[in-house]
Order: C-alpha cells, then sequence, then structure tokens
C-alpha cells in the first residue's frame, strides 16, 4: 500500500507514533539498504528523540554491498547504531535481539538493582511504507504471531508480539512519511517500487534512472544491454536500449512507454546487479 501524504496524514502519524513511543524500551527504524537517506522521514531525529534506537537497513540482499559497508560505517560515525538486515530470508535478524540488550544493559541492570522482575525488551518498528515492515514483524514473530495481551492504560488497546522470551514487538508498525523535499528523492523512491506506478511519470523516473547508473554503474549498463560505447546523450542511450531490447511500434520507431518498463524493471529485479542510490557523501 501507498499513501499519499498529506500535512493532516502527518500530523496524525506522528501523533501516532509518538503515543506508541510512551509504551516501548526501543525504536527499530527500518530504511531501504538501497536508499538509507532518502527512504529515512526527515523528522525522523526529533519524533523519537532521546529513545534508544536501532537503524536497520532493510533489503540489504538488494543494495551494492560496498556501499552498504560505507553506510554503517557513516552511521557508526555519528554515534548511531545501525544493521543490515534481509528480512524477507531472515538474515541478520538475530544481532537485533542482542544490539537492542547491549544498548538496554544500563536500564536493565538498573531495574535489577531495585530488585524488579525481568521483563522482556518492548520495541516498536517504524518506517516509511513498502520499506518491509510487515515482512520483519512476521520474521522476527517466526510467523507464530503470539499476542500477549493487552497493556493497561492506554485508550487505544495495544498487542504485544513476543519474540522469544526477552523481546515484544507491538504488533502494528509506526508509518512515517518519506522525505520529499527533493525530485531526485521522489525517482529514488519510485525505482524501488515506495512509491505507487499510477502516481508517477515512469518516463522521467527512467531518465533518472539511466542518468544515475551511467554516472555511477557504467559498466551494469554495458553488460546488460550489450552496448560498448554509451552515449553521453540520455535520449540516445534510452534509444540505443530501446532498439537493443526490441521496445519498437509498429511503425519501427522506438516505443518509449516500452523502453521505459524494460529499464524500471530491470533495476527492481535486479538484472542490473545490486544497486544503492544514496551515497553517504551527498549527507556530508
Ligand atoms: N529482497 C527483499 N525484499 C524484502 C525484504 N523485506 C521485505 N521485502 C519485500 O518488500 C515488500 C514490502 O514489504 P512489507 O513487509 O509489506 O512492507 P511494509 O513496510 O510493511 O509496507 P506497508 O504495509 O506499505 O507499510 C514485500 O514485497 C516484501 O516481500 C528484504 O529484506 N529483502
Amino acid at each position: 500500500m501507498t499513501i499519499q501524504w498529506f500535512p493532516g496524514h502527518m500530523a496524525k502519524a506522528r501523533r501516532e507514533v509518538t503515543e506508541k513511543l510512551k509504551l516501548i524500551d526501543i525504536v527499530f527504524e527500518l530504511v531501504d539498504a538501497r536508499l538509507p537517506l532518502s527512504s529515512r522521514n526527515p523528522m525522523i531525529d526529533e519524533i523519537i528523540g532521546q529513545k534508544p534506537r536501532i537503524i536497520l537497513l532493510n533489503k540489504a540482499d538488494m543494495a551494492d554491498h560496498e556501499r552498504t559497508e560505507q553506510w554503517l560505517a557513516f552511521f557508526r560515525e555519528r554515534g548511531m547504531t545501525a544493521l543490515a538486515i534481509n528480512s524477507q530470508a531472515g538474515n541478520g535478524l538475530q544481532m537485533i535481539l542482542k544490539t537492542a540488550k547491549h544498548l538496554l544493559k544500563e536500564k536493565l541492570d538498573r531495574m535489577k538493582a531495585r530488585g524488579m522482575k525481568p521483563r522482556a525488551i518492548r520495541a516498536l518498528i517504524v518506517g516509511i511504507p513498502n520499506v518491509g515492515k510487515s515482512t520483519l514483524i512476521n520474521r522476527l514473530a517466526k510467523r507464530n504471531i503470539a499476542k500477549t495481551g493487552n497493556t493497561p492504560g492506554v485508550t487505544k488497546a495495544q498487542q504485544w508480539i513476543k519474540v522469544g522470551k526477552e523481546m515484544e514487538l507491538l504488533d502494528t508498525p509506526g508509518i512515517l512519511w518519506p522525505k520529499f523535499e527533493d525530485e531526485a528523492v521522489g525517482y529514488k523512491l519510485a525505482l524501488t517500487g515506495a512509491i505507487k506506478d499510477t502516481i508517477i511519470n515512469l518516463q522521467e523516473v527512467a531518465i533518472y534512472a539511466l542518468k544515475f547508473l551511467q554516472a555511477h554503474y557504467p559498466e551494469r549498463l554495458k553488460e546488460r544491454y550489450g552496448i560498448d560505447q554509451l552515449p553521453d546523450d540520455i535520449v540516445e542511450l534510452l534509444d540505443d536500449i530501446g532498439a537493443k531490447r526490441g521496445c519498437l511500434t509498429s511503425g519501427g520507431q522506438i516505443n518509449y512507454d516500452k523502453a521505459t518498463e524494460v529499464i524500471i524493471r530491470d533495476v527492481r529485479t535486479e538484472r542490473l546487479g545490486k544497486l544503492t542510490f544514496d551515497f553517504p557523501e551527498e549527507e556530508e
């Protein structure tokens, strides 16, 4: 599901996440490993405040491994905790609890020192649409979603999902809006499928993809489409790809709609390899 965000939606989403924060010990902020910047909510630091947090670079299986390492270092250098995971296959998930326990050690020790009964760590998953929140919840819960009952004292009943003995997740994730400030972010979100195809101009998205690939992954383009020398002109490149892939009208002209579809599909299905669209340098 892709939500179109209006100021009213944003305010409501923010209120809902803020309410949930009161119930939990730690936030798992899910971002797309292919867009660790563009798939973050622009106000996330303000919304989450001082609550301990782990940034989870999800869909790491689809991202450029080298760039993922750079992103992990980027967050680490800024005092943030980040892990690369693949929620679909379940890779990297065992580190989440371990890291959460480490981050909450002082709090847990304090509770123990006061003689309080040990309890499970309570966590909330937050992230923009389509980033993999439900997949992660199901994975962590091992598809055996065990509701542990309501939390008293809140107006709306909240359900908890058990993750082993030591952790509980709120069953509904916090949905956040993506960044909208610049056009490139919109194109990147569209390319990775976070924005519904019907609300965007796919030709513009494909042109953006080609410019990006030409600048950062030229060899992948050459290899995939069998082009030895990439033309500088993007429309010429689109023509070449269209011709190579037989995207033609009945009159033998390039069918741009078809060529566009081919390129976007190739990006989304990893036929152009594992790609990362945000670079740490851009943030600096
Ligand atoms: N390759 C890959 N795909 C993933 C991963 N995690 C989730 N997906 C896929 O991404 C798509 C979106 O996942 P969801 O779990 O529905 O995302 P969500 O954040 O709950 O989405 P909303 O309900 O729209 O907020 C699905 O097709 C998942 O199968 C991952 O780690 N790797």
